[in-house]
Order: C-alpha cells, then sequence, then structure tokens
C-alpha cells in the first residue's frame, strides 16, 4: 500500500466508516463504496467515482464529532479544564474520548489555562487556527491525528500570494507587484486577515504563558509563525459553509469536514451539502460514471479570487471571471463624484464580465458625466431605476472603450508572464498563473470592445 492508501485506510478507521447509510447515522461515517481518494493532475488528491453514481445520491456523511469547527474544539479544549462545564445543547452530542486529554504536555498546558472567555472571544478562524497549530504538534496523542496527516503540506499552497509574502519566497516582491491591482487588494486583505489572527493569538498563548509564570518560554515557540501559516491556509482552503451558533459574524460559519474536503472545485455545482442533526451530508446533483472525478463549487468566484484564497486558478473557461477596472475609473472621479458614490453605497468595485458591464459600473460610468452629482435628476433616476441611463450611454462608451485601451495595454505588457522559463520552477507556476489572470482580464476585455464598435 501507498503511504496515501495507509493513511486514508486510517482516516476511515477513525470517521468508523461504515459504507451503511443506514448504520447509526450520528456516530458513523457514511462513505460510499462507489467512491475514492485519487491524486490528479491540475488539481491534487481529489475525490473519484469506482462506479456509476446515479444523480441525487448520498456519497458522504460525517456525524458531529468528527468535524472540525469552533464547537467540537471549544468541546475538546474545555474537557483540559475540569473548572468548565459546557451546558448548551450544541456541545451535548460532541464525543470526546477522555484518552485525548490525559497527557500532561506544554500545549495541554496552555489548554488547561484557557477559559471558556478566552475561547469564546476568539472568531473561528483564530480558535481553529490556534488548535490546529499546538494539535500538529502533540499529533502522536491527538485524537485528529489521522485527519492531521490528511491535511496538505505548505507546499501544496505555492500558487497563493499569501504564502509569497509571509515566507518571503524567491522574487516575492516582484511578483506581488506583477499581479493585476484588483489582485494585489485581494492579496493584501488576505494578508490582512491572515495577519491579524496571528496577532490576537499570539497575544492570548503569551498572555497564558505569563500567567502560568512561563514567561521565559516565547509564543514563538507555541505557535511559529510558519505553522499557524499552514494551519490559517488549511482553513481558509478547506473550510465549508455550516452556522456555528456561537458565531460572531458570517466568517464564524464554517466547518472542516474530513474526507469532504477531498472534493476539488469546479464552476458548475456537481455535488450539493446538507447538514442535520446527524452531520454533514453530500449528494450528487449528477450522475458520475467510472473514472470522474466528483466536484464541488466552491462558489462563484472568479480566478483573482481562487489565487488569493485557495492557491489556484482554472486555466480555462472559468465562467465567473469578472475584470475589476476600479483603479482606472477611480482617479478619474472628482472629490464630489466620491462623495456621492460613497453616500450611496457605489464607491469602488467596478466591474464588468462577458455578458455587459455591472451596474455599478453604469453609475460610475455616469457620475463621472456630472459636476453636480446630487443634484442631477437623471442620475437620480437610474440609481432608482426609474430611468434606464440612455442619455448617458454614448458618453459612457467613449470612457469604457479608452479605459479597456488601458487594460488591454497592460495586459499586453504582462501576458507572456503564462510562457515564462523561469529557472525556478515554483516561481515559473506562480508567473504562469500571474499571466494567466492578464490573459483571462484581455478575454473580457476584447469582448467587452466588441460590443462597442
Ligand atoms: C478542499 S481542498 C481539495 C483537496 C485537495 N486537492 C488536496 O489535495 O487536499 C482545496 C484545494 O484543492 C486544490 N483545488 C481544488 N479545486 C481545484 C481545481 N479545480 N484546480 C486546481 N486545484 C484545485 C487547491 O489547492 C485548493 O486549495
Amino acid at each position: 500500500m501507498t503511504v496515501i492508501e495507509d493513511r486514508t485506510e486510517a482516516l476511515l478507521e477513525w470517521i468508523k466508516n461504515t459504507e451503511d447509510e443506514t448504520f447509526k447515522p450520528s456516530t458513523h461515517s457514511f462513505i460510499s463504496p462507489k467512491i475514492e481518494i485519487k491524486q490528479f493532475e491540475q488539481s491534487g488528491r481529489g475525490i473519484a467515482a469506482k462506479d456509476d453514481i446515479k444523480r441525487s445520491q448520498q456519497i458522504l456523511r460525517i456525524p458531529h464529532s468528527f468535524l472540525l469547527n469552533f464547537t467540537t474544539v471549544v468541546s475538546h479544549i474545555t474537557r483540559h479544564n475540569s473548572n468548565i462545564k459546557l451546558k448548551e445543547p450544541y456541545y451535548l452530542g460532541i464525543y470526546v474520548p477522555l484518552e485525548s486529554t490525559n497527557n500532561n504536555d506544554k500545549f495541554t498546558n496552555i489548554y488547561k489555562s484557557l477559559e471558556l472567555q478566552d475561547l469564546l472571544a476568539l472568531t473561528s478562524f483564530q480558535l481553529l487556527s490556534l488548535y490546529l497549530c499546538f494539535e500538529r504538534q502533540r499529533i502522536h496523542s491527538s485524537f485528529w491525528k489521522p485527519f492531521l496527516e490528511m491535511l496538505p503540506d505548505i507546499s501544496d499552497f505555492s500558487l497563493n500570494p499569501l504564502i509569497w509574502q509571509v515566507l518571503q519566497v524567491d522574487q516575492w516582491e516582484e511578483l506581488i507587484q506583477f499581479l493585476p491591482e484588483s489582485a494585489k487588494r485581494r492579496a493584501e486583505d488576505v494578508y490582512e486577515r491572515f495577519l491579524e489572527d496571528y496577532v490576537v493569538v499570539r497575544a492570548l498563548v503569551s498572555r497564558i504563558l505569563d500567567d502560568l509564570k512561563l514567561s521565559e518560554s516565547s509564543a514563538d515557540e507555541y505557535i511559529p509563525v510558519d505553522l499557524f501559516l499552514w494551519a490559517w491556509m488549511c482553513i481558509n482552503s478547506r473550510c465549508l459553509y455550516m452556522t456555528i451558533p456561537q458565531g460572531k459574524t458570517n466568517a464564524d460559519n464554517f466547518t472542516m469536514a474530513p474526507y469532504v474536503d477531498f472534493l476539488n472545485h469546479s464552476c458548475n455545482d456537481e455535488c450539493s451539502i446538507l447538514i442535520d442533526t446527524t452531520g454533514f451530508h453530500v449528494r450528487t446533483t449528477t450522475p458520475y460514471m467510472p473514472g470522474d472525478q466528483l466536484f464541488l463549487s466552491y462558489g462563484p468566484h472568479c480566478n483573482e479570487f481562487l489565487l488569493c484564497e485557495y492557491g489556484f486558478v482554472i486555466p480555462h473557461d472559468n465562467k465567473w471571471n469578472d475584470l475589476d477596472i476600479s483603479a482606472y475609473i477611480i482617479p478619474l472621479l472628482k472629490p464630489q463624484h466620491v462623495e456621492f458614490l460613497k453616500e450611496n453605497d457605489y464607491f469602488d468595485k467596478y466591474t464588468m464580465t462577458n455578458e455587459g458591464i455591472s451596474f455599478r459600473t453604469e453609475v460610475v460610468l455616469a457620475t463621472v458625466q456630472e459636476n453636480s452629482p446630487s443634484v442631477s435628476r437623471r442620475l437620480q433616476a437610474l440609481l432608482n431605476g426609474i430611468g434606464d441611463g440612455a442619455t448617458f450611454k454614448s458618453h459612457s462608451h467613449v470612457l469604457l472603450k479608452e479605459i479597456i485601451k488601458k487594460v488591454l495595454h497592460e495586459c499586453d505588457q504582462y501576458k507572456h508572464l503564462e510562457y515564462n522559463d523561469d529557472k525556478d520552477i515554483n516561481t515559473r507556476e506562480r508567473k504562469k498563473t500571474i499571466g494567466i489572470l492578464y490573459k483571462n482580464r484581455s478575454e473580457i476585455a476584447n469582448n467587452i470592445l466588441s460590443t462597442l464598435e
């Protein structure tokens, strides 16, 4: 057996796979005997059909105790602290084996010192990143060992700009500079989210070390930044939407789900998800033949989003690609335009797709044509949906053509990156991916331009 097959066996045993849809659904998993984990060239490990699978067939069910989320992590950590009694109903069904708390390593000493309010003050991302970092380091006594052993390596995220920046990979500053402005902004947003989580978690660990009079130990020993990065990226690239009762914002509403997290992304919905009291279920929404890869849509995401959040792109025909031209339009705005657009919630994010320009883009192109937008009746009519903005159209088209020509000029400068021959394979792949982003932009720009001529 190969290493991956061994690990898969261990995972199936741990999640108590029964291959029986009806057997003890709240404590045992069901992994359809018609599927298997396989290696795919473009997308790494994924799930393949071994047999014909009909549409609308249940293929996976994972009980709540094997899902890694805010509720299960709080249940596991607080088991180390006998003063904490969890009473809320959502904690009651979570199975935490006692053996997993019988250890006195340096990480469980921190768990013992964490109060419930410390945990509840964290976001899902912060709590799970902290927990994955610790459990990875105490893996041999971790309840989650078979799951942790199936998680990707940091090298699997090599295309992701967050990795370039945090690990300062070869040519990282140049690579970030090469990104289209809208992708650069997405990458900055991801970096800020990551940094904020790291700072909060590190401060919490430092405080506990102080409380334990262990201030000679540094929080960096407990959460090295590269391990925190690995944990954070595992979560970001594998989290699945699920409502969390303790969630403070929508961003807290997710879970990690063993085995389900091997489903790769496609633009079309080919599987669907359902969560009930027995756990996390996946059904097919399309038929599959033996050898086919099963896919789940992670959402209507363009390539810039997929790259910055997950570290991959769909090289051909991502139907959710858009072209963000905010960086070209915003410099054209006068202060009164900016004020008007902000007041009406139309500032920034000016996009177009192959189908045409977005309404936000139509609004901004109309707004720049008005000296005093706040008193323009025709602009107000456009915003209220009373007028169709016909009087703005011809000048909007002129402006749009100018902008698109600039976009195409920029794409011509960078498209060649797709075919670069950098001697370092990682840099080569990263540059190639940036080149694909420019190719995507030029395709949309050319399509829109042809409708204007
Ligand atoms: C939820 S995991 C899927 C399992 C993953 N392939 C693995 O080997 O563990 C998501 C990650 O899979 C990869 N991925 C998913 N869909 C992909 C696709 N259509 N093309 C390329 N990579 C993909 C990306 O690396 C992404 O961060």
